[in-house]
């Protein structure tokens, strides 16, 4: 079942037609990553669903709903959760302030998913009581995606989880992620081809704030070409 179908979007961000024809479908259940180069354009696609960067033209349905035209806290309110590149953690706040500031709600299943989060996240735990500004990167990531998981979202889109991670951190994100494929669909924004293709079912590739190319990820990871033009990975 297709969730989220983006058609034909177009976003100017002041005077900048920075977003061109921007079209893919996400199905229920899958990773769909957005590739391509820096400036490409995949974070204003992000923050185009979340109604941050409204379109001009072109439309954004959930599940069989137009959402372009709402605010972004009603679009957060249909069950899409967004976790920003620069993760946006409070850092004067310990780790408990921020989940419970995300927490729409503090239902029994509200405090069901926060406990499953913290389990796969041990170390969001252990500093529970800690002001997030000391978290490191890695454990900063991991509190901005815990945060997007507590409430009933049925999509997150999460903005380069790996980005200025180690790669043992990386691992740990990416197994997360696939944890967490069975309770959520995802549209993943993805430099770290790896973790993209290990983690992603289709896949879209932006360029110059258009979308240019799609398929599902086994493909992408045998075509060179494909790779060399657009990815620059040889
Ligand atoms: N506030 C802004 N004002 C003007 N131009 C902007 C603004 N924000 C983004 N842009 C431009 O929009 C284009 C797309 O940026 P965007 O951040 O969406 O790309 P990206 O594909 O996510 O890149 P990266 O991988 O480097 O994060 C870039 O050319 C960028 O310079």
């Amino acid at each position: 079942m297709t969730l989220l179908k983006v058609d034909r979007i177009e976003t100017y961000i002041g005077q900048y037609h920075i977003l061109q024809g921007v079209s893919f479908e996400v199905k229920q259940g899958e990773v769909t990553v957005l590739l391509g180069r820096n400036g490409a354009g995949k974070t204003t696609t992000l923050r185009s669903l979340m109604g941050l960067n409204p379109i001009s033209t072109g439309s954004i349905t959930f599940k069989g709903e137009s959402i372009h035209h709402l605010p972004t806290y009603e679009i957060a309110r249909k069950g899409i959760g967004y976790v920003p590149e620069d993760q946006g953690v409070f850092p004067d706040l310990t780790i408990e302030e921020n989940i419970r500031l995300a927490m729409q709600k503090s239902d029994d299943a509200t405090l069901e998913r926060r406990d499953w989060i913290l389990n796969l996240f041990p170390d969001l735990k252990t500093f529970w009581k800690k002001p997030s500004g000391l978290l490191s990167g890695g454990q900063k990531q991991m509190l901005a995606i815990a945060r997007a998981c507590v409430n009933d979202n049925e999509l997150l889109l999460i903005d380069e989880p790996s980005k200025g991670l180690a790669p043992i951190m990386v691992e740990k994100v990416m197994n997360v992620l696939q944890e967490m494929k069975d309770r959520v669909t995802v549209v993943l924004v993805e430099q770290n081809f790896y973790m993209a293709s290990t983690i992603g079912d289709g896949y879209y590739i932006i360029d110059d704030g258009r979308t240019v190319h799609s398929g599902q990820m086994a493909e992408l990871k045998v075509n060179e070409s494909l790779k060399k033009e657009y990815l620059g990975i040889a």
